[in-house]
């Protein structure tokens, strides 16, 4: 197992767990932590048992943004010449799903990172915002894109260039969480959803997430077509066929994830 400073990595069943743990700094950010988080996930998604991934924070924080001591030294040169937070996007090229449990601060970065995951379930503590234009910046890690296709213009124009923050009921009712859950229940639903994602049939899941992950990129006709041809392969697995003998059966059925 990989020794990691900044993450906690686990496995539980089918679901590969990360729990985020710079709790001092309010998991802050860091490259480090960013490097941790994304080669584990990448593994994850490379293992064929493993069905789902969990992302944890803390109590108080998901994750308080970037890490703002870490940037304040840098210049333009080095930022572009690293491309820094760059490698989040690896993230969001994974084909398994991931869930994020999300209780306390979860602002710039931190929303950003929440809303790579495909279901985000909040405790009723989580607080959501943008507040990069406080420190003079923008959201950099594709808040000022995913806010907006998940929230629609208006609230996100209005997150970004405020940087209010946003209690759980107002994030679940504008579409950006899937679920509010009280604080103690957030992390056990969020890992019962991310068992129940792991125990389907894993290229149906990657299917299903591709499919709906491509209607923030493509037209609808692009969309619909894409959905089509996914739907027509799936006819070329077992578990196609077990899946619909099962339920003629009147039995559970018993994926072979091939
Ligand atoms: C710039 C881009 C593209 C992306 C970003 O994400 S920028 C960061 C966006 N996030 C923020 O601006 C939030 C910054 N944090 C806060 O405003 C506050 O910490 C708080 C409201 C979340 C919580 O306040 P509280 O008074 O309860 O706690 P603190 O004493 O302020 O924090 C505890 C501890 O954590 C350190 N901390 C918190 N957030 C960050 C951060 N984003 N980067 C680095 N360090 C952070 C904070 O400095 C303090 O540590 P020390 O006691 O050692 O100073």
């Amino acid at each position: 197992m990989t020794e990691h400073t900044t993450i906690v990595v686990s496995t539980e069943g089918r679901v590969g767990k990360i729990q985020l743990d710079r709790p001092k700094a309010l998991n802050a950010l860091n490259q480090t932590l960013m490097e941790e988080v994304v080669s584990a996930a990448v593994a994850f998604d490379a293992d064929p048992d493993i069905g789902s991934i969990l992302i944890l924070g803390s109590d108080k924080a998901f994750a308080a943004g970037a890490d703002i001591k870490e940037m304040a030294h840098q210049d333009y040169p080095s930022m572009y010449a690293s491309d820094w937070f760059r490698r989040w996007e690896d993230l969001t090229e994974l084909r398994i799903p991931i869930v994020a449990a999300v209780k306390g601060y979860a602002l710039g970065g931190g929303c950003e990172l929440a809303m790579m995951a495909d279901i985000i379930v909040a405790g009723e503590s989580a607080k959501f915002g943008q507040p990069e234009i406080n420190l003079g910046v923008i959201p950099g890690m594709g808040g000022s894109q995913r806010l907006t296709r998940s929230v629609g213009k208006a609230k996100a124009m209005d997150m970004v260039l405020t940087g209010r923050h946003i209690g759980a009921e107002e994030a679940e009712r504008i579409g950006l969480v899937s679920r509010v859950v009280p604080d103690e229940q957030a992390n056990p639903v969020a890992e019962e959803v991310a068992e129940l994602i792991a125990a389907k049939s894993k290229p149906a899941a990657q299917m299903a997430k591709e499919a709906v992950a491509a209607s923030f990129e493509t037209t609808l006709q692009q969309g619909i077509r894409l959905e089509r041809r996914l739907f027509h392969s799936l006819f070329a697995l077992a578990d196609q066929a077990e899946g619909m003998s099962a339920f003629a059966e009147k039995r559970g059925p018993e994926w072979t994830h091939r």
